[in-house]
């Protein structure tokens, strides 16, 4: 494809899927008429078996998701915050139609998408594109970064709705980068990269995995700066999962928390990180040492501290307390050097 074939057949912004996609046939009738929801999870759970080899509780199930019910409205930027091993990844998957779940529903713009045929599917890669945390290995290294933002496309069938040139452009790329190899760029400019090749085919929604986690500090608030961007540009609804609560809010107007699987408290950014109301948070931001000492002026060790007095003032059972006040700063939660803060 040359990037002189730009194509603008995609649907409009609030049209209906084209035929053969999502919404054709008995749930063409119950097709959402806008982009007023842009996904919903409806009792979405995910077990998993353990392999009889595993080392720990072989043929144990896992219940990775368990039943999260959400709706994100369009246009909104939406994070996901929880530990390591807390379902994100799990649910992002679900939401991106790259896992199904056990029991359950998830509707892109109102359609159901599992149990869909591939060309079905392809309609959910038009609005929804992914961008992951290691652009290294999301690159193929043998292609020039032209072939990189175009050839998924091309082997899908899915039209562009922009140039490979106007698209680098938007990430602040010298349009010559078109000819050049993924290890010829930084790791913030192969994250651009991956930013210019997720907008190539104008979606609605993107998908972020920890977009900056494997970036060098210097450079996650520039990219950080290109979502933001791109997001206000190409009037997208972003949901965006990080384990580092400062990135999330530095980007996200609305947040959910999860833990074991749960979502266990959900609203708007500020109100979430200002007035936290389940104890899992309150841990949570007690956890972030720049973060936790911003919000009360105190080292986390105190704010974990008050945190299990304010718990235990609520009447919540020790093991609960247990559960959820970690005394000890965790290191991974989140980066120490905070571009943003
Ligand atoms: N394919 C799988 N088979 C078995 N267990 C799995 C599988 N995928 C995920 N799990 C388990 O499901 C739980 C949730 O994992 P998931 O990767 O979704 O968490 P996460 O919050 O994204 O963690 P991280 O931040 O480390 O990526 C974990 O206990 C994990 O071991």
């Amino acid at each position: 494809m040359s990037d002189e074939d730009t194509a603008h057949d995609a649907p409009g912004r609030g049209e209906s899927p084209q035929p053969g996609a999502l919404g054709e046939g008995e749930n063409a009738q119950h097709a959402a008429p806008g982009r007023e929801v842009a996904i919903s999870l409806r009792g979405v759970h995910r077990e998993f078996r353990r392999p009889r080899t595993s080392l720990t509780r072989p043929g144990a199930v896992v219940h990775a998701v368990r039943d999260v019910s959400l709706e994100i409205p369009a246009g909104v930027r939406f994070g996901l915050v929880g530990e390591s091993g807390s379902g994100k990844t799990t649910l992002l998957k679900m939401i991106s139609g790259l896992d199904h779940p056990t029991s359950g529903e998830v509707l892109i713009e109102g359609q159901p998408i599992h149990g869909r045929s591939q060309r079905q599917l392809k309609w959910l890669r038009r609005r929804l594109q992914l961008v992951f945390q290691d652009p290294m290995s999301s690159l193929d290294p043998r292609m020039r970064v032209r072939e990189i933002i175009a050839e998924p496309l091309v082997a899908q069938g899915i039209p562009r709705g922009s140039t490979v040139d106007e698209l680098l452009e938007r990430v602040g790329l010298p349009a010559d980068s078109a000819r050049r190899f993924p290890h010829q760029f930084s790791g913030g400019q192969r994250q651009r990269i991956s930013v210019a090749r997720a907008l190539a085919p104008d979606p609605h929604i993107l998908i972020a995995d920890e977009p900056v986690s494997a970036l060098d500090v210097s450079v996650r608030a520039q990219v950080l700066n290109l979502i933001d961007e791109v997001v206000d540009g190409f009037d997208l609804t972003l949901v965006f999962v990080s384990h580092d609560l400062s990135v999330v809010r530095h980007v996200c107007e609305q947040v959910a928390v999860m833990r074991a699987g749960q979502i266990v408290e959900v609203g708007p950014t500020e109100q979430l990180y200002e007035d936290p109301q389940h104890p899992y948070t309150r841990q949570l931001l007690a956890s972030v040492p720049r973060l936790g000492a911003a919000l009360a002026g105190r080292s986390a060790a105190e704010l974990a501290a008050r945190t299990r007095a304010a718990l235990q003032a609520e009447g919540v059972g020790e093991d609960e307390v247990d559960a959820v006040v970690d005394d000890e700063p965790r290191p991974t939660l989140p980066s120490e050097e905070d571009p943003h803060a």
